[in-house]
């Protein structure tokens, strides 16, 4: 059935920003243009004071399913996903099993079609159980519908067997996915290492954990001419080096979260476990650094590590407690705020949402332009809410942004030309 959303703001970065309506037909983006017709039995969204734009794609999520269904399902994350504006996301592999062969691929794209809900699109593994010692069957996740490798929870520690990963993604011309986390450097560590850690007596991990394999991925992917992709990266020294990295003409992407870009080692006093994850909240000076890569285009994409944990699981000591935090619910708010800082423009902010992200991973995604697949989100960009995690879609509650009074809210998420969320009244 046709949907024509009318009198709306639309911004496809690149292409168009302006007032326009938006029909679809048959899942397809059908045309976008100034007082368009609305063609007979054609429901018809009033998007005026709205935004609209192609539905976010999100590089990183942790859907839990199979191994982890207390957490999260994918049919639960499909659900978060939705309601956050994001049509598309990307799973990685850390479930149980780890998704390093074509059985497990196939089970979670199965799941996803039942819940009918976000298009998910999974990560496979880059090595066996994600042990880091023998590559997995990367030929077979690939043609079983995996759209990059990563043994994301983890880095792939073995140079050699990045080295060996990355010639084969070049073979069949994916993206490699890295955690870049010195383990040794890291060790035992459960916050930034500095003077706040030593002050609450907690182990630290160094920006040099990241910032060794932030280094050693590009000069892999020099040597190998892979396209190489960095997540959740959170040190100034990471910016840098990706800045670097792109003047030279290395084929490196790389996404922020949220949380990195909006809070500082700082809330972890008190010993918040909902502020543990991984990497660990930094400093002023990295969050400034993350800011100025988004702004400056060497930052690509916003990811959000969505990364669901039971509330008993986080209701331990700091250094027990496991490393995460959901995000897929409050993304867009966390984002608009960058616009309203002033830090990005709202075309840019779509763009790392959205545009981006799927240009990354070569997906045919992010775009309202004629003939795409109808993925898009209608969003209010002035309404104010109170993050209530109880009426999150998610299974998982565990975020640091309980309470906080956000501004943007998605109104109608509409997934392959059906609306697939809309806020209810009580959402309001
Ligand atoms: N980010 C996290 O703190 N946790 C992730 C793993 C990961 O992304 O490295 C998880 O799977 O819980
Ligand atoms: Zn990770
Ligand atoms: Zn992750």
């Amino acid at each position: 059935m046709a949907i024509l959303i009318k009198g709306g703001q639309v911004i496809d970065p690149g292409r168009v920003n302006g007032a326009a309506d938006v029909l679809i037909d048959q899942g397809k983006i059908a045309a976008v243009g100034a007082n368009l017709k609305a063609p007979a039995g054609c429901t018809i969204i009033d998007a005026k004071g709205l935004l609209v734009l192609p539905g976010f794609v999100d590089l990183h999520v942790h859907f839990r399913e199979p191994g982890f269904e207390y957490k999260e399902t994918i049919q639960s994350g499909s659900a978060a996903a939705v309601a956050g504006g994001f049509t598309t996301v990307c799973a990685m592999p850390n479930t149980k099993p780890v998704n390093d062969n074509q059985a497990v691929t196939e089970f979670m794209l199965d799941r996803a079609r039942t819940a009918g809900l976000a298009n998910v699109l999974p990560i496979g593994a880059i090595t066996k159980g994600s042990e880091g010692k023998e590559l997995a069957e990367i030929g077979d996740l690939h043609r079983s519908g995996c759209v990059a490798i990563s043994d994301d929870g983890k880095p792939v520690m073995n140079s050699l067997v990045m080295r060996r990963a990355m010639e084969y993604a070049v073979a069949f011309d994916i993206p490699v996915v890295d955690h870049c986390e010195d383990l040794h450097l890291a060790e035992g560590g459960c916050m930034n290492e500095g003077l706040i850690s030593t002050e609450l007596g907690l182990p630290g991990i160094p920006a040099a954990a990241e910032d060794v394999m932030v280094a050693r991925n590009l000069s892999l992917s020099e040597l190998t001419g892979a396209r190489l992709h960095l997540a959740h990266i959170s040190t100034a020294g990471s910016v840098r080096m990706v800045r670097e990295a792109k003047a030279r003409g290395i084929k490196v992407t790389a996404e922020a979260c949220p949380h990195h870009f909006t809070l500082t080692e700082d809330i972890v006093r008190g010993y918040n476990t909902l502020a543990k994850m991984n990497p660990p909240l930094r400093t002023g000076e990295d969050v400034q650094a993350i800011k100025e890569g988004l702004r400056d285009g060497t930052i690509d994409v916003i990811a959000t590590d969505h990364a669901p944990h039971a509330t008993q699981e986080k209701q331990q000591d700091f250094t027990e407690a496991p490393f995460g935090i959901v995000g897929l619910e409050t993304a867009l708010s966390l984002t608009l705020a960058l616009v309203e800082e002033g830090v990005l423009t709202l075309e840019q902010a779509v763009d790392k949402l959205a545009t981006a992200p799927a240009i990354a991973f070569g997906l045919k995604k992010g775009t309202l332009a004629v003939g795409a697949d109808a993925d898009v989100a209608i969003v209010d960009p002035q309404e104010q809410w109170q993050v209530d995690p109880s009426k999150f879609k998610s299974k998982s509650r565990n975020t640091p942004f309980a309470g906080w009074k956000v501004k943007g809210r998605v109104r109608t998420t509409i997934v392959g030309g059906r609306v697939v969320f809309e806020a209810t009244p009580a959402e309001q």
